[in-house]
């Protein structure tokens, strides 16, 4: 008799598979290597930025209180006495009616307590000596950076677990990090079964269609932070399929399967799950595509049994794996994100499943908009190359309306825009 599966809802499969995700390792790698990495302990700063009082302008350094009866009518003269640029310090004591001519970036002299910019002065030798005149006062402090008002030491700039972004590097370079804590990639083993698989590189026949899911899969590991370790597609062959995912359980932190974890006769997925002695979380889930996604646990490892059709392969990747591959990477916020858009086209399909339809977001009027971003089967590969979202609709019997407000998955950002903005 054929064993009657039962779909559980989302929120309950993820909150099975989230019960095994835990924190991964740790390893130092060089700064250079870290763009895109997952840092692996908070980032405190050890010292203040700027650690000097600094200029921020080209011009002079002066005491204020020279300055204060400085005017159009009253031009004073300062007597420069030494010039310094960014790295130097000055030698010289600066007096009453002295100046030290400073340049952007250089460290304040003692004494001095404002900047006047280049633009605002005059400059005159008179006996071999230089001066710079000025008709305007200057307040203490005008026109200096001070130290630590960038960054004050002690303060935590970014926490464990976060993805390490260009402005990240910048504040690693600047705190002296020229080797990274991140979180080691987890390793995702790949399998692809599937009799009707070709290889990329071969001529297609009758029956026959390439294996495009691994490649897929692949890119999704890579982009939730991971490392893709492909093992090869697969027949539908029990005990070969058997002894491969076997065997390749102990070389990976997650195996992925795709295909055959259907009711068909060579769906043996649930069949290797139970010889193999693995705990099957779930093997239906209250959601279209990707119903068949199938989960299980052999000693805490995670086995995916994703689905052959390319749509539920990915969106059971995004909602199942990603979170579980993130929180290896010590992140605290695992899942996708979830924003509000209004619905661009008319939906009128009702499903009594909740649907996560590939969509694209844009922009309109202000508003976040979304649109599917093609034809919306559990087996099209197409409309997957658009798709930056997906569009949760609730299962239910009415379908969904142009301008409607509905919630969206958020996978990445990769458009541009042509120029000028709009
Ligand atoms: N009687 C039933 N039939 C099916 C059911 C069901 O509940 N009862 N569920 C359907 C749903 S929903 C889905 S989704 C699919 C899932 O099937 P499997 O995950 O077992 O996957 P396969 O049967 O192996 O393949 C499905 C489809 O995808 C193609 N495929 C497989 N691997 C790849 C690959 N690596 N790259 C590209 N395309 C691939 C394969 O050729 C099939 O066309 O089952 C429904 N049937
Ligand atoms: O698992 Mo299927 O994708 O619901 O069509």
């Amino acid at each position: 008799m054929v064993e009657r599966r039962t779909p559980i809802p989302v929120p309950e499969a993820v909150s099975r598979v989230m019960q095994f995700a835990v924190e991964g390792e740790n390893e130092i790698i060089p700064i250079e290597a870290s763009y895109g990495r997952f840092l692996a302990e908070d980032l405190i700063a050890d010292h203040d930025v700027p650690h000097f009082d600094r200029s921020p302008y080209d011009g002079f350094a002066v005491r204020a209180i020279d300055t204060k009866d400085a005017g159009q009518e009253n031009p004073i003269e300062f007597e420069v006495v030494e010039e310094i640029g960014a790295g130097s310090v000055a030698t010289k004591q600066v007096g009453a009616y002295q100046a030290i001519r400073i340049m952007t970036g250089a460290q304040m002299p003692e004494e001095c307590d404002a900047v006047v910019m280049l633009e605002l002065t005059t400059e005159l030798e008179r006996d071999g000596k230089k001066y710079m005149v000025i008709k305007r006062p200057f307040k203490s402090g005008d026109n200096v950076s001070f130290q630590g008002e960038d960054v004050a030491k002690g303060s935590v700039l970014v926490k464990k677990g976060t993805h390490i972004n260009p402005g990240i590097k910048a504040l690693l370079a600047t705190f002296g990090y020229h080797q990274v804590t991140v979180a080691k990639r987890p390793i995702v083993g790949i399998y692809a079964t599937g009799t009707e698989l070709l290889d990329v590189d071969e001529a297609l026949v009758p029956g026959k269609i390439r294996n495009s899911n691994a490649f897929m899969v692949s890119a999704q590991i890579q982009r939730a932070g991971a490392e893709p370790k492909y093992f090869g597609k697969l027949p539908d062959n029990f005990e070969l399929c058997f002894e491969a995912i076997r065997n390749a359980i102990d070389q990976v932190d997650i195996l992925i399967t795709t295909g055959g974890v259907s009711v068909g006769d060579y769906d043996y997925l649930p069949a290797i799950y139970e010889k193999l002695g693995a705990e099957v979380l779930f093997n239906k889930i209250a959601m279209r595509p990707g119903s068949v996604t199938t989960v299980a646990q052999l000693n805490g490892k995670l086995l995916y049994g994703l689905s052959g059709n390319p749509s539920a392969c990915y969106v059971g990747f995004e909602l199942l794996a990603r979170p579980v591959i993130r929180t290896r990477l010590f992140s605290n916020k695992p899942h996708l994100q979830k924003i509000k858009a209004v619905l661009h086209a008319d939906f009128p399909k009702p499903n009594p499943f909740t649907r996560f339809v590939r969509s694209t977001i844009g922009f309109d009027e202000g508003k976040v908009s979304v649109t599917p971003s093609g034809l919306d089967k559990s087996n099209v590969v197409s409309s997957l190359a658009g798709a930056n979202a997906l569009m949760i609709l609730p299962g239910g019997t009415r379908g969904y309306g142009r301008g409607m407000e509905v919630d969206v998955l958020y996978l990445e950002d990769q458009e541009g825009s042509k120029w000028p903005w709009a």
